[in-house]
């Protein structure tokens, strides 16, 4: 794999000749993991290529990743494709700009604070105690069984009660295929005018349809009981009633966390049970420490500093298999990036996916190995060479109470189950908005002594 700087031609970076009007966008929907690695190879760490008719440079090094995300973030916009989200979230947290991205982002801050999240600790546990009921039965039964599902109904579950004080459980059948939907539709159709009424298009406005319901159920839920919530719905809500903010702002923000919160951790949690039933040497492990620090008992948040291989776990599944794999911003002025002009309207892709694969940082970087993670030596590490939750201003406003759900469910899983893939073998990334195990997860479990 390539690990030159960057591979330009004069001042501008290298990429394929591009004849067809679509540019690469053809080769990007068909394997778009495949087919940026493959560039990679050719062209160097920055490299040029096409989607339709916007100038996209990919930026694979993690010096390029911050100089775009961190220190010259301001010269940087969301851009053309975050608006795309706006079909779906309408305008949130991920879609704004400036000040008023600012002041939603300061309004929706305490309730994520490294700190609070712990009061989230409750419900991921009750959550994944009641699907591990369900398991006992298919473990019972020797069932092999979609585990993606049942991990994504956790997430919404536990989502709905920290953040909303709502039981969400009831839209789980709808929402799920849904959201896989959305997500899968936004990277598909970048280029397809959302007025346009293809099938593809009505599908997504019933995707919006149902995300609406959603949401709108919750808001009059905290408006009619006078709950007393200190949740993030009541957070905004307070800005709402002071004159700060609109209904219809509330109404889309509540609506992006519900939407970028929950594919994301559902990937995640989905690619750590895949990597435990491929590498059984790694869940052993896993369940050797669980065993040692609980001891047969349910994991607190006291608990997870000793589960530190499981977190190391955690990292790795991020860095091979992150969730959040392209992260696209606009040049406002014309840029400079590792020696290559980058002009002022084209789109630039940093990629945790190649990012994370890059073997002047990580060596033999296809392989799995936690114990990259370990300190010292991970402080050492470039602070953009692990990007999973992105970096600057735009990191991710959920990372801990993510972080804090994996955690806790891991070694309740391990705990409990041998986990093995059915059929045995390797899962290949299946790349949406979000990166997802192809074709689900299904898994079989045996039940521990
Ligand atoms: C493993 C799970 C998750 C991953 C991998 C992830 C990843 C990311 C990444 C990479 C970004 C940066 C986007 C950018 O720079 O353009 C981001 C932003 C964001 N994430 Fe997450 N995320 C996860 C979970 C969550 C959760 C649980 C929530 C909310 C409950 C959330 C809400 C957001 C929001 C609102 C933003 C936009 C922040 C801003 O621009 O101020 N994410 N996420």
């Amino acid at each position: 794999m390539s690990n030159q700087l960057h591979n330009p031609i004069g001042n501008n970076p290298a990429g394929p000749k591009e004849r067809s009007m679509l540019g690469s966008l053809t080769a990007f929907r068909r394997n778009p993991t495949g087919m940026l690695i493959d560039y990679w190879q050719r062209y160097g760490d920055l490299y040029r290529m096409r989607l339709g008719p916007y100038p996209v440079y990919v930026v694979t090094h993690p010096d390029h990743a911050q100089h775009v995300l961190v220190d010259n973030h301001n010269n940087y916009s969301r851009g053309k494709f975050f608006k795309n989200f706006e079909r779906i979230i309408g305008k949130g947290l991920v879609s704004i700009e400036g000040e008023e991205w600012k002041k939603h982002r300061r309004t929706m801050q305490p309730s994520f604070q490294r700190n609070y999240v712990t009061n989230y600790a409750e419900a991921a546990i009750q959550g994944a105690l009641r699907m591990l009921e369900t398991w006992d039965l298919n473990a019972k039964d020797d069932r092999p069984f979609d585990a993606a599902f049942d991990l994504f109904q956790l997430v919404l579950t536990t989502f709905g009660q920290s953040l909303y004080s709502t039981d969400l459980s009831p839209y789980a059948d709808d929402f799920i295929p849904y959201a896989h939907e959305g997500s899968l539709q936004l990277i598909q159709n970048v280029l397809l005018p959302e007025w346009v009424p293809t099938p593809k298009n009505l599908q997504l406005k019933e995707v919006r349809r149902l995300f609406d319901r959603m949401v709108a159920g919750v808001i009059r839920e905290h408006q009619g009981a006078n709950s007393g919530a200190r949740d993030v719905v009541s957070a905004l809500l307070a800005q709402q009633s002071n004159g700060s903010l609109t209904l219809e702002q509330v109404h889309y923000e509540l609506l992006t966390l519900l939407f970028v919160g929950t594919d994301t951790t559902t990937a995640a949690l989905s690619w750590a049970m895949y990597v435990l039933s491929v590498y059984p040497e790694v869940q052993q492990r896993m369940y050797e420490e669980a065993r040692d620090v609980l001891n047969g008992r349910t994991p607190t948040v006291d608990d997870l500093p000793e589960l530190e291989y499981t977190k190391r776990v955690i990292q790795e599944v991020l860095r091979l298999y992150p969730p959040v794999w392209i992260l696209t911003r606009d040049p406002i002025e014309d840029d400079m990036i590792g020696g290559c002009r980058i002009p002022a309207g084209s789109t630039v892709m940093v990629n945790p996916y190649l990012v994370h694969r890059h073997p002047a940082f990580w060596e033999n970087p296809e392989a799995f190995n936690p114990d990259r993670f370990l300190e010292p030596q991970i402080k050492e590490q470039h602070r953009c060479a692990f990007i999973p939750f992105g970096a600057g201003q735009h990191q991710c406003i959920g990372m801990h109470s993510a972080m804090q759900q994996m955690h806790l469910t891991l070694p309740m899983i391990v705990q409990r189950f041998r986990v093995h893939m059915e059929p045995s073998g390797t899962v290949a990334p299946s790349p949406s908005l979000t990166l997802h195990p192809n074709h689900g997860l299904r898994v079989r479990l045996q039940r521990r002594g």
